[in-house]
């Protein structure tokens, strides 16, 4: 077993914070959008405003990933010279009535949310009206660029991690979930490729691409957003885990906890070796399989960690607050390196 040291991507470091809701202005290229009042209001905000006026300040450098609907780039800012990820969202034509409301709610969520623990949005453009925009009918999100790629890029190359990292990185996890779930805010897509890192080794929550709004009552149809691979039983199948009055808070618990343990593994848990991620398959793993076995080499504060996490019936689900508390997440770690490279375990 060795320790292999990764090159960090980049050594661009952001120290740019998020501008208080702008009203649309004529002078902008490209319409900033509009935050109404209706979240709740974002605590703490710095006032060392980036100043990102105009997307033509930006000049594409490289393509960072493609997800549902968009691209993400690495981008130029030609005046103050930092770099940062531009995520453009398309509307589709034929499908504008269904995407618009959620991608106009992540622009809302993304210009309320600021805290370390989540990937911060420094500017939205709706290019709607724009005529220098790629097809004219955009939404563009400015936002802080993590050099160190994401959790998906390490375990993809079958890596895995060891405990002392996977300890720091679900404290963040829990931070971040903290924060949002106090906003009211529920992600529902934590999944490896939605944990980004930066080049000082911080992990980062991103893309809320199908958050939702807790506001009461819970929206069932609503329920199956999100990729099913992370998906608690009670969103895959409310019917048989009780979704109904589900505590919505509870999904993003489960998701961390296949997300930790797929760390720890080097490859997702849920299913066997070459068996098909395939919807049923899938379905059959989180609704009706047996309880998920720990492995044998982990500790046992990792093995009741994970368990709390993935504990089908979500009443039964550890809360963010109880695993704030939990012995896993507050072990003291000497953690010498800085990216998540520096952490990996290759067998
Ligand atoms: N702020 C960022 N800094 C650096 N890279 C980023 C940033 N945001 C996204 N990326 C990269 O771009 C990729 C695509 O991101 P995006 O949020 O569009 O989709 P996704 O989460 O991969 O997939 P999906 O849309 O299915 O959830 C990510 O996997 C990540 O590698």
């Amino acid at each position: 077993m060795t320790l292999v040291i990764r090159e960090r991507r980049h050594q661009q470091a952001l120290r740019l914070s998020l501008p208080p809701p702008s009203t649309p202005s004529s002078d902008h290229l490209c319409h900033q959008i509009h935050v109404p009042a209706s979240l709740p209001s974002p605590s703490n905000h710095e006032n060392s405003s980036p100043g990102i006026k105009n997307l033509s300040d930006l000049k594409k450098v490289a393509v960072l990933g493609h997800g549902n609907g968009g691209t993400v780039y690495k981008v130029h800012h030609k005046k103050n010279h930092s770099f940062y990820a531009l995520k453009v969202l398309r509307f589709n034509e034929n499908s504008i009535g269904i995407r618009q409301p959620s991608m106009i709610l992540e622009a809302e969520i993304l210009k309320r949310v600021d805290s370390p623990f989540i990937v911060k949005c420094h500017a939205v453009f709706d290019n709607g009206n724009c005529t220098e925009a790629e097809n004219g009918n955009d939404l563009s999100f400015v936002m802080e660029y993590m050099e160190g790629g994401s959790l998906h890029d390490v375990l993809r190359e079958n890596y895995r991690l060891p405990e002392e990292a996977i300890s720091l990185l679900a404290k963040r996890v829990l931070e971040g979930l903290n924060y949002l779930h106090g906003m009211h805010i529920v992600h529902r897509d934590i999944k490896p490729s939605n944990l980004l890192v930066n080049d000082k080794g911080e992990l980062k929550i991103a893309d809320f691409g199908v958050s939702h709004i807790v506001e009461g009552r819970f929206d069932v149809t609503e329920l199956n957003a999100g990729t099913c691979a992370y998906m608690s039983p009670e969103r895959v199948d409310p019917e048989r885990w009780g979704g109904e009055n589900v505590d919505e808070f509870a999904g993003d618990v489960w998701s961390m906890g296949v997300v930790m343990l797929e760390c720890f593994l080097g490859y997702f848990p849920l299913i066997g070796p070459g068996q098909k991620p395939d919807w049923a398959t899938l379905m059959c793993a989180i609704c009706f399989g047996e309880k998920l076995e720990m492995p044998e080499k982990a500790s046992p504060e990792f093995q009741n960690f994970v368990r709390r996490c993935v504990e089908k019936d979500w009443r039964k689900r550890a809360t963010v607050k109880e695993l704030l508390h939990h012995p896993f997440v507050n072990r003291k770690c000497f953690c010498i390196g800085k990216g998540l490279g520096d952490y990996v375990i290759h067998e």
